[in-house]
């Protein structure tokens, strides 16, 4: 599939979507890990409150189980929720995007999709990253060059140790947001199916080529038990230096 530039509307607007209702099983966790409270609130009220700070976005919009009453409470949120989740991410994402154009999106409009447990990003990335796609034919994600040397594993019995190493000239780790036209990103979800582990894979299997931009090291998932002390570290840190 091609994008022409004339399909390209400049009035478009920027959405946010935030995937929030996973269970952290790899958190090891009873507590699903975007509510465990870090640095004096739950993960996704500091995820929430990077998305506040961008002022080019029309409504943020977050994703939560049926039965998720976590928000239910909160007094005037800056965002909407919709009790929508699926079974995978790319479920949740897929109903989140019908649930973004009920609330007065279009599809050519934008969307920003990103993680709830990504709690480090911060307002400025987020509008680099619209920034380098907003005239863009495709739209594109923040992602990390890899910073290590990159090893293969071998298989059956060379289980656990090296087969080869790669080259890691050309290797980003994907990070969200991830930012694409409605309509296109719900076309490349519904081919893709439920099994894609973010947008960009969707897009990618419609013959497009997202554009990598430059984030950040402390961007990262928390996804292990030891991922959350991490994250608080960085958090209270940056609150420190105001
Ligand atoms: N059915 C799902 C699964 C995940 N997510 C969200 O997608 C983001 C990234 O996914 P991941 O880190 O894989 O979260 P979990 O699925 O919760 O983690 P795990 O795989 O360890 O259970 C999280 O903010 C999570 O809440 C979602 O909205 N709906
Ligand atoms: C979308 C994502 O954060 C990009 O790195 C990631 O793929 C989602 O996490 P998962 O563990 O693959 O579900």
């Amino acid at each position: 599939m091609t994008t022409s530039r004339a399909n390209i509307r400049s009035d478009a607007r920027f959405f946010a979507l935030i995937p929030c209702a996973g269970q952290g099983s790899r958190a090891g966790a009873p507590l699903a890990k975007q509510y465990q409270v870090i640095a004096g609130q739950a993960m996704v009220l500091h995820t929430l409150a990077a998305f506040q700070d961008v002022p080019d976005l029309s409504l943020t919009l977050v994703v939560v189980a049926s039965g998720d009453h976590f928000f239910d409470q909160l007094p005037d949120p800056s965002f909407d929720v919709a009790a929508c989740g699926g079974g995978s991410r790319a479920e949740s994402v897929r109903n989140g995007l019908d649930a973004l154009l009920r609330a007065g999106a279009e599809r050519h409009d934008w969307v920003l999709v990103h993680d709830a447990a990504r709690c480090l990003i911060t307002a400025a990335q987020i509008r680099q990253l619209i920034e380098a796609c907003e005239h863009d034919e495709v739209g594109g994600l923040l992602a990390h060059k890899l910073p290590d040397t990159l090893k293969r594993e071998g298989t059956v019995d060379r289980q656990g140790r090296v087969a080869a190493t790669l080259d890691r000239s050309d290797k980003w780790l994907a990070q969200t947001p991830q930012m694409f036209r409605i309509g296109t990103l719900m076309q490349a979800l519904e081919v893709a199916g439920g099994a894609v582990t973010d947008e960009s894979s969707a897009m990618e299997a419609l013959g497009l080529a997202p554009k990598l931009v430059a984030g950040s090291a402390q961007n990262f998932k928390v996804t292990y038990p030891e991922d959350f002390a991490l994250a608080e570290a960085i958090l209270l840190n940056r609150r420190r230096a105001g």
